[in-house]
């Protein structure tokens, strides 16, 4: 197994490497969360091995720039790659293990399987605009997980459709790792955290915090009684006014994603997707 540097943590580049350290682990009655990234670690992703450390004795994070679910015109090339910096943190958080396999390995030249998630959990939010992402997601995620077989899994709610695409993929396909989510972590402006903030200029970072408040004021609206279609017409206008080109903003129930009419039809989880130039930001909130 090769522990490149000074920390604590293992670097683990090769799954057999991996599945060798959590069978050891498992023979000596230890329990095993694992949180799945993309690397740029920051605050959010943190916050999941914190999660993590509160319920299982080890903590696997995975660092995996997924290429399948990045369609050929998004930023699969651009996107930030840290992975000194990310070790050090991961380390500093008290993790365990960081998985970090090359693409070749995860995906040799006669790879030929992909998962398609169907149903309401796929239909009519990021599917519309970003239509072989999830499929990308569902298989990696299998991957991870069949190779990782922690106990848990942890998710942030900030991706929260493909939480849900990863909770009912793994109920389909009977894996055993509990699949858990955990809530945003915001800027002090309301600004979920993402590694791809840093895509945004100086006059885009001012901005970007509106997507938060006009979700906050949307959920505000509708609790007071607003109709939800007048409600998201507000949040669709304030988007437009600040200067953002929205995907969508959407009203859906909040474990099955299915559309919904009125709060009697809830708990309602507000959605949006939305450009500042040329940066896609997603977020979400309970209404
Ligand atoms: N602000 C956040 N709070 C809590 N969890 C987060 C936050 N941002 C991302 N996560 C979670 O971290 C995990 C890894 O996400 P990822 O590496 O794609 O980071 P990201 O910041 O979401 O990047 P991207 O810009 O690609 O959306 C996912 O489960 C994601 O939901
Ligand atoms: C879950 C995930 C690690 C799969 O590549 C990715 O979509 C992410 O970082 O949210
Ligand atoms: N956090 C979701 C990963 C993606 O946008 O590809």
């Amino acid at each position: 197994m090769a522990v490149e540097g000074a920390s604590r943590v293992r670097i683990v580049r090769e799954a057999a490497s991996l599945r060798a350290q959590v069978a050891d682990w498992r023979r000596q009655g230890e329990t095993i969360a694992f949180v799945p990234t993309m690397g740029a670690l920051h605050a959010g992703h943190i916050s999941l091995v914190g999660e993590a450390k509160t319920l299982a004795s080890r903590v696997v994070m995975s660092i995996f720039v997924n290429p399948t679910q990045f369609a050929p015109t998004e930023d699969f090339g651009a996107y930030p790659r840290a992975f000194e910096a990310d070790a050090a943190k991961f380390d500093a958080a008290g993790g365990d293990l960081l998985f970090a396999p090359a693409v070749e390995n995860m995906y040799p030249q006669n790879f030929a399987t992909l998962i398609n998630v169907e149903g309401p959990a796929v239909a009519g939010l990021e599917d519309r605009f970003r239509p072989t992402h999830f499929s990308g997601v569902a298989t990696i995620v299998a991957k991870l997980l069949n190779l990782c077989r922690a106990d848990l899994a942890i998710f942030g709610e900030k991706d929260y459709q493909q939480l849900k695409v990863v909770t009912q993929m793994a109920r389909d396909l009977d894996f055993e790792t509990k699949i858990l989510g955990a809530p945003t972590i915001r800027e002090k402006d309301g600004l979920a955290l993402s590694s791809r903030n840093v895509y945004l200029s100086a006059e885009e970072r001012r901005v970007a915090p509106v997507l938060h408040a006009a979700l906050a004021r949307c959920a505000a609206d509708i609790s007071k009684g607003a109709a939800i279609e007048a409600a998201l017409d507000v949040a669709r206008a304030a988007l437009a006014d600040a200067g953002f080109v929205t995907d969508y903003v959407e009203a859906r129930h909040a474990e099955t994603l299915r559309p919904v009419a009125s709060l009697v039809d809830g708990p309602i989880r507000l959605l949006a997707a939305a450009k500042l130039g040329k940066t896609r930001l997603i977020d979400n909130i309970a209404a």
